[in-house]
């Protein structure tokens, strides 16, 4: 009897030492997944899914240059309008070029995918992911010793500014200094090529409008960003042997633009009967763009890029001084916005309903005219395209994307 239940209290011991080991690991399982998934950040979840199956391989076989002598460059903002076209370009002239970009939705996010269709299909690979993620940034030059970077993320536009002032401090600021920050790190650092812009110029009056002219009074908080980023640029050449080069670009237009531009927007209701509103300066002011096409646009990138010497510093070291450049990349003709819309008129044979509208005060400027010999003498840059040609390049990509045709 005493044997039997003695037998028994083992055999009963032993079952819930059993059970409890069994809830142990469960509880541990729970805890894993738990935590892997509350835990766990945004970044680190992102990088997780872009490093799905074969993404290593993928980020590498895209940074790959046909040649020996070909630049591995890292484009930020590929899916980007500038960005999609400068990718194209430096892999279809055998660059290896490795995309970023973080699809965000300032404008119709499908757009976006359908330029990164475009870009894969040629054989560059976009991966999905934030400047401001440093571990992504991190991973991505532990993989490719990158030769350049070429920096066209940002957050655009003159007037959001206004509705959402964190998103230009969030890309146009910290973006950029995390990028710079990895950049300084890498061993041997990359050369890096960077959007600045014409609204730097501000409130200057004096035209056409030099880089060694007054940059000071910015008049939108885009504007004082990207004044800002050249400042930056300037810090991290002088303290770490960055080599950098800053591209002031003037109101670039044409396929695959940006639906926030007003040559795009005015496109789309003008076709669809909408008034548009057309700003005007007070007492016979005149409001014109100095407006670029970006073919000429990515032939100052690329010219940029080839003749960028290479950075002097290694792992946040400066060995010695390093190139610091900035250009403007304009079309040196400025134009009238009314002009712009009577081209528009005439290509999509459609009258526009015009309003004329004093300007607003929303970060604005009245007038833009680039001075471009500087770029001319340094980098060959020399913009062949007028707005009339550039308009129907962009009018004929417009009414095949969205497959539209022209009221007759
Ligand atoms: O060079 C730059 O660095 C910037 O260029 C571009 O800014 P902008 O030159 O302001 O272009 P965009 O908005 O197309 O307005 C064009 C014209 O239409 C006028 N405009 C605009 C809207 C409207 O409703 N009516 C109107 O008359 C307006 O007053 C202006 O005169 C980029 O967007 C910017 O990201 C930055 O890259």
């Amino acid at each position: 009897m005493t044997r039997f239940s003695s037998a028994n209290r083992f055999r009963f011991q032993f079952s819930i030492s059993k059970y409890a080991f069994w809830w142990c690991l469960f509880f541990i399982v729970l805890l894993c997944f738990v935590s892997n998934h509350l835990l766990l950040s945004d970044n680190d979840r992102r990088l997780l899914r872009n490093r799905g199956k074969g993404w290593e391989q993928r980020v590498l076989s895209s940074a790959s240059p046909r040649s020996s002598t070909g630049s591995t460059v890292l484009v930020t903002g590929a899916a980007g309008f500038i960005g999609s076209h400068v990718s194209a370009a430096l892999r279809n002239r055998g660059d290896g070029v490795v995309g970023l970009d973080n699809f965000n939705n300032y404008y119709d996010v499908s757009l976006k995918h359908d330029r990164r269709a475009m870009l894969e299909s040629s054989g560059v690979f976009i991966v999905d992911g934030d400047i401001n993620d440093q571990v992504l940034l991190k991973k991505l030059f532990s993989i490719v010793q990158f030769t350049h970077v070429m920096h066209l993320a940002a957050q655009a536009g003159v007037r959001y500014a206004m509705k959402n002032p964190a998103s230009y401090i969030d890309s146009n600021l910290s973006g950029f200094v995390n990028l710079l920050e990895v950049c300084k790190e890498a061993k041997p650092q990359p050369a890096i090529i960077w959007a600045s812009s014409s609204s730097v110029y501000g409130l200057n009056s004096k035209v056409p409008f030099s880089e060694t002219d007054r940059t000071d009074q910015p008049a939108s908080l885009y504007a004082a960003t990207k004044k800002a980023g050249e400042e930056i640029a300037h810090s991290y050449n002088h303290i770490y042997g960055l080599s950098i080069t800053g591209l002031r670009f003037f109101t670039v237009y044409g396929p695959w633009g940006r639906p926030d531009m007003a040559y795009f927007f005015f496109t789309k209701d003008i076709l669809q009967g909408n008034s548009i509103r057309i700003f005007e300066g007070g007492k016979g002011g005149v409001v014109a763009r100095d407006f670029t096409y970006i073919d000429d646009i990515v032939k100052g990138c690329l010219a940029a890029l080839d003749t960028a010497e290479k950075s002097t510093g290694s792992g946040g070291k400066k060995m010695r001084p390093a190139q610091l450049r900035v250009y403007n990349l304009g079309n040196t003709s400025p134009v009238e916005v009314g002009s712009l819309v009577s081209i528009l008129e005439r290509l999509l044979k459609v009258k526009a309903r015009r309003v004329a509208t004093p300007m607003p005060r929303n970060g604005d400027v009245m007038y833009t005219h680039a001075n471009i010999s500087l770029a001319e003498k340094e980098l060959g840059y020399k913009p062949t395209t007028d707005l009339r040609s550039g308009l129907e390049k962009f009018v004929k990509w417009y009414l095949t994307y969205y497959n539209q045709s022209t009221v007759n």
